[in-house]
């Protein structure tokens, strides 16, 4: 691609020419090839404009920066835009042209992983070929990986989008997180529909304050949607009021589903252990569901993945009926294995407040017996949350054992610490996988084990350095044991 085809996204006022050629884009020069154009952007932790004469020296074709904030004679051409991390999500789209025809997206605090699953699980119900993008990576027909970030920076989603295309996708469901829609990694996405589950406390280290997050979210439907365009948004929570709100102010068509939804109204639900039996309303006709999931948050995120789809064109009654299939993406209230007395262990990535909350309200009402909690909190993350999060596990669970999650660089005593001091009953057992052995060791009938925090996840982080963990091993290890 030359130069003159980028010219609506990156003017350059007839200063270069046209025809200079780009052979690939960077925004790093730890991964820079020769003939790359390089943005520099202004990050978290340094400002890509001071590695600019590095990505020269290393090949870059030209630097695109902030005005000013790169010395115009460092020996290749700069080219000044207002928004580097915009332009670069806008030329990576049109250097890997080509996405599933029909892309929507999700945000809100907790839920996205899940709504993204299973939008694309009624798709593929229906017979689309669709993929999924998030959290917990890829899956698309006949691919399925891990991801490090819950939404790719643009290089590589653009890189996976046109892949997806060229391997006849046609629908794509895909988190929006809030780092994602503020560093602009979806401005180059044709999104069709957008998704809003609800807003809690999280990634407050990033945010200054919880309006400034909600703003961030708002992104998606003020900025990337095209006007006119579904938004489905979860009625029922605290800030779904000021979410809809932005939705029809940005002259979008607005989708509410849940209790006080009017697109997809819940009238009734009715928990079993594994399942709930929901009554729900679309047009005047009420259809009976049975999800084979347990947690009333997972009717809400049922109801906003139908919201997408049949939004996007699929007809309600198969969206509707599609959610009798579904599947809990990998560590959502997961049953992991059960004791021999009866006693079930659940793996559950709640590592945020609202999430922890939900989920122990979640198990009570199929816990005869106690419900005991493993968790800690990441480190290098949020530090407020650690005491809330303390209180909620004193406060819903019968026994809580506060453990290590991914310390990161921080030391993990400190974590523990804050956590206990909202809880100090709690057990402190540092390692890991000594906590969630100590948990099984002491089931009862009747009793539910919810190992919160790592989710899906398949490492655990101490010190800098990543070592191999897995919850779900874990927890199966022990069990076996306890049955021994
Ligand atoms: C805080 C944050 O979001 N950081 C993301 C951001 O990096 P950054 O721009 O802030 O990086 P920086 O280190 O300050 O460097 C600035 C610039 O200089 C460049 N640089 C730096 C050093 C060098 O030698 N050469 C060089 O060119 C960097 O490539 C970068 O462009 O942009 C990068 C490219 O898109 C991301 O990889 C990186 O994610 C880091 C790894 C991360 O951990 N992000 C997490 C917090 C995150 O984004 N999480 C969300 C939400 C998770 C959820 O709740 O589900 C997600 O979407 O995953
Ligand atoms: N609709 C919901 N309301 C409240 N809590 C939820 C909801 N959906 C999921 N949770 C809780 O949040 C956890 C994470 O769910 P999920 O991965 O679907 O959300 P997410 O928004 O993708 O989270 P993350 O930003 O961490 O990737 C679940 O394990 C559960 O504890
Ligand atoms: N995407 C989130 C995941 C946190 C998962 C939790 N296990 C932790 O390490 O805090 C983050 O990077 O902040
Ligand atoms: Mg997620």
């Amino acid at each position: 691609m030359n130069l003159g085809e980028l010219a609506d996204i990156l003017p350059h006022g007839g200063a270069l020419s046209d025809d200079m050629q780009i052979s690939g884009l960077s925004s790093d020069t730890r991964q820079l090839s020769d003939g790359d154009l390089f943005f520099a952007l202004a990050g978290a932790k340094a400002d890509g404009a001071a590695f600019a004469a590095e990505a020269a020296r290393q090949g870059a074709a030209a630097i695109v920066a902030r005005p000013g904030a790169v010395d115009t004679d460092i020996g290749v051409p700069v080219v000044e835009v207002e928004d580097p991390r915009r332009a670069l999500a806008l030329t990576a789209a049109r250097l890997y042209a080509g996405q599933p025809a029909t892309m929507a997206a999700v945000t809100g605090t907790s839920g996205k992983t899940s709504v993204a699953s299973f939008t694309r699980q009624i798709w593929q119900t229906a017979g689309l070929a669709a993929a999924a993008i998030g959290t917990t990576g890829v899956v698309a027909p006949g691919r399925e990986e891990y991801g490090e970030l819950t939404t790719p920076d643009p290089i590589s989603l653009h890189r996976l989008l046109k892949e997806l295309a060229e391997a006849g996708v046609t629908h794509g469901a895909m988190e929006a997180s809030s780092h994602g829609l503020d560093q602009r990694r979806l401005d180059g996405v044709r999104l069709a529909a957008g998704g809003f589950t609800n807003l809690g406390r999280d990634h407050m280290d990033y945010h200054p304050t919880v309006e400034h997050y909600h703003r961030a979210k708002m992104r998606l439907f003020d900025t990337l949607l095209p006007k006119g365009a579904p938004a489905v948004v979860f009625a029922d929570d605290a800030w779904s009021e000021a979410t809809e709100k932005a939705v029809r102010d940005a002259g979008l068509n607005l989708f509410t589903v849940g209790r006080k939804g009017t697109f997809l109204t819940l009238k009734r639900v009715e928990h079993e252990r594994h399942r709930q039996r929901a009554e729900v309303e679309h047009e005047g006709v009420i259809h009976e569901i049975d999800l084979p999931l347990a947690g009333d948050f997972q009717v809400s995120n049922a109801l906003v993945a139908a919201g997408l789809a049949i939004a996007t064109g699929l007809a309600a009654d198969k969206a509707l009926a599609a959610l009798e299939h579904l599947k809990g993406a990998s560590g959502r209230l997961e049953l992991v294995g059960t004791a021999e007395n009866g006693a079930q262990c659940y793996v559950d990535y709640s590592h945020k407040p609202e999430a922890l909350e939900n989920v122990l309200l979640a198990v009570r009402p199929f816990t005869t017996g106690r419900v005991i909690v493993v968790f800690g909190c990441g480190g290098d993350r949020d530090r407020l949350k650690r005491p809330i999060m303390g209180e909620i596990a004193g406060r819903l669970a019968d026994v809580v054992i506060v453990t290590d999650d991914n310390p990161r660089s921080e030391d993990p005593a400190a974590i523990r610490a804050a956590i206990m001091e909202a809880v100090p009953t709690a057990t402190e057992i540092g390692d890991r996988r000594e906590a969630i052995r100590a948990a099984i060791a002491m089931l009862e009938t009747g009793d539910t084990l919810v190992v919160a925090g790592k989710g899906h996840e398949v490492g655990q982080e101490i010190a800098g350095r990543k070592h191999h963990f897995s919850d779900h091993e874990e927890v199966r290890q022990a069990l076996k044991e306890k049955g021994a």
